[in-house]
Parts: C-alpha cells; structure tokens; sequence
C-alpha cells in the first residue's frame, strides 16, 4: 500500500507545500513573502486563511484531487519544548499551537492547517521535529539570569534532516558525530550536534545569535531594557524589533538576502554592503563559538537554509570559520521530505507516535 501525503511548511518569509506518494514527490511549490505581504495580518493565525488558499490553489493548479490524500503533516510550531519525533495533531497540540505557548511564528500554522484539512477530508495530521525540540546541555541553559534560563527553538527539523544525509552520505552514524549546522533562512540557527543531540542552539526566535533577514539577534541587554522604558514603544513595538521586523528588515527595509546582494554588490549601496559583511561576521562567530561547545572536535560545518544558495555569503563565512571544520553545504533545506518521512514511518508503524 501506498501513501498520498500533503506537506505543509510555513515559514517566516515563506510558505512550501509538496506532495508526495510515499517518498516520491509529486509536486512541490515555494512561495515567498514579502514583509509587506506579511504584516499585513495582525496575527500568526490571522494568516491561516491566506496560507491555506495557497494550498488549496496549489493543489487545483496541479489537477490533484485533495480526496486522495491518505494524510496530511505539517511543520510543528512553539509548542511546550518536547523531544523530537512525529506527533499526531492532538485537541491539546492543536489548542496549544492556536495560542502559541512558546510565542508567535509562522511554523504553529504548519500543524493548524494539517488539521483542518485532515478533519475536511476525514484523514490523520501531523507534526514533526517541531522548533521546539529540547535537546540542550545543562550547561547550556544558564543565561547568567536565573530567570531567564536559555531555551531551545530553532530550525530542528532541517538541522536534524540535513546533519543525517551529511551522516547518510559518509556512512556514519550520526550519533558518532559532532557537527555544527548553520541554518540561514527568515531566522538563523547554528546548532552543536553531538552525539545525536543538540545540545547547544542559538535561540532562534528571540534574540540570541547572529541578526538574519527578520530578527535581531543577540543584542546589547542594558540598551534594550532603556528602550523598553524610554516611554516611545509599546510592547509590541519592541518586541517586532527583536522578532520580525529586526536585522535586514531594520537596517535594509527587506528581508530578502537576494536583493541586499544586489543592492550592496550591483547598486552600491555602501550601508547594505556593510550588512552584508555584519551578517557573515556574525554567524562566523556564532559557529566559532559552537566549537568551543564541542570542544573544538568538529567533524564537519554544514551551511543550509535558502541564503546557503549564495556563494557569496558562503565563501565569506568559509573564509572565517574554515580552519574549524571541513564545510558542506547543502542550500535550501530537506523539511518537506523530514516532515514525509516523519508521517510515513508513523504511517508504515515502522515508529510509534509520540503523544503530545
Ligand atoms: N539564491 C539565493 N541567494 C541568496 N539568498 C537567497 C536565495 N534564495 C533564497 N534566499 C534567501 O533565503 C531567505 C529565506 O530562506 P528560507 O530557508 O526559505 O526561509 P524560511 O523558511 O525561513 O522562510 C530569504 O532571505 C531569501 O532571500
Ligand atoms: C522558530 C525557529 C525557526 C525559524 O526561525 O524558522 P524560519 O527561518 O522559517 O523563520
């Protein structure tokens, strides 16, 4: 027996959609969004509707009858932190993606939107690897506040997706690894793997890290907290700053890395060209410090995510971080094929599904 299964990926600055049979796609889709496009919604799920109009077009404009589908699985969003694994869209999981318990992002929609189609249609949904996958080192937690300890969100299922073809393709396994994976989408994380876990990760969301496309990154903590207080912002003013409407966004009005490429390197526009270089700087530093993590026992650095696709952003940051650790590079990401094995080995019972 075969399987039809829809894959719903949403992330910050775009929504991807596939479907496959079993483990072959049948057709896939990339839409991106534009900042503009997207704040346009107050809300993560006031964005629903849009997202799911996109599917449903998507599906019609490939002549797929969405009846055949056998299941539907979506990316999993700001849950409570859980282990990795595939995890049916429970009422709870579902209840908790809604209001978000972890905070606001693209990602809860990839499990509201499985659901609903799935209930529509009468057929299970899922989630996988969501970025709330807790794999963290004790030691990593410590924030220097013991109320404010570090927390594990980022791009778990990419980085383990891609850190197992690294593992898959040299025919070792992955927990006899330590690798450090750089994911560089709407949000950069730069994981340390070791042994099978992740047990050190930038947090992705809320400024820890290198700045990306939509987000801050780590910023300096006593100027914030001025900011906070200075009477001129909101809450949620500031907190769009850190999440949203931070990095490229705030010093370049885009979060597209393709036009700051053009901007600094065809326009010359000397603020963009100076972004670009902080932004190679930043995550250079960022993967140097995660080899202190391991110990400085890297077996290989990974470059992944869609701003991988820039050879130029590449051969900067190799330029830095190249006497750590040989680099692959794998652009794009492998999520829609994470996310379809994940159902299918749930679906085959190769694995059982964990509960939420
Ligand atoms: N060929 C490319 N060169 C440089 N940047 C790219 C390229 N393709 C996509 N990007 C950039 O990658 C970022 C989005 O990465 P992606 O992994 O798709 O993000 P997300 O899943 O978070 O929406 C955007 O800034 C986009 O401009
Ligand atoms: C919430 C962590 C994962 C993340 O940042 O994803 P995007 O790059 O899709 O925004």
């Amino acid at each position: 027996m075969s399987y039809k299964i829809l894959v719903i990926n949403p992330g910050s600055t775009s929504t991807k959609i596939g479907v496959y049979e079993d483990e072959i796609l049948l057709f896939e889709e990339t839409l991106r969004h534009s900042t503009e496009e997207i704040s346009k919604y107050p809300s993560i799920v006031a964005q629903k509707d849009f997202r799911k109009k996109l599917i449903v077009d998507i599906l019609a404009a490939n002549d797929f009858d969405i009846k055949t589908l056998d299941v539907a699985v979506g990316r999993g969003g700001l849950l409570k932190p859980i282990p990795g694994g595939t995890y049916p869209v429970s009422d709870a999981l579902l209840a908790d993606l809604k209001v978000g318990v972890q905070g606001q992002h693209a990602s809860n929609l990839g499990g509201i939107l499985a659901r609903e189609i799935g209930d529509e249609i009468g057929i299970p949904s899922y989630i996988v690897d969501p970025v709330v996958v807790d794999e963290l080192a004790p030691v990593a937690r410590y924030s220097g506040v013991p109320e404010l300890p570090r927390i594990s969100i980022f791009h778990a299922l990419n980085q383990k997706a891609v850190a197992k073809r690294y593992a898959k393709e040299h025919d070792t396994p992955y927990d006899s690894l330590s690798l450090i994976v750089v994911h560089m989408g709407g949000g950069v994380s730069v994981g340390a793997h070791k042994n099978g876990k992740v047990i050190d990760v930038n947090n992705t969301l809320d400024g820890d890290g290198p700045f990306s496309p939509e987000r801050s990154g780590g910023v300096p903590a006593g100027q914030l907290v001025k900011l906070c207080f200075s009477g001129e912002y909101t809450q949620d003013e500031i907190y769009k700053k850190i999440n949203g409407k931070g990095g490229l966004n705030a010093y370049l009005g885009t979060n597209d890395m393709r036009e700051v490429t053009k901007m600094a390197f065809e326009e010359g526009h000397k603020e963009a060209e100076a972004v670009f270089h902080a932004f190679t700087y930043q995550v250079a530093k960022e993967v140097g410090a995660m080899a202190a993590v391991l110990d400085g026992k890297v077996d290989q650095i990974i470059l992944t995510g869609g701003i991988a696709y820039s050879e130029q952003v590449v051969d900067e940051i190799k330029s830095k971080i190249g006497f750590i650790a040989p680099l692959t590079i794998y652009a794009g990401e492998d999520e829609l094929l994470a996310l379809t094995q994940g159902a299918l080995r749930v679906m085959t019972g190769e694995e059982k599904a964990l509960e939420y």
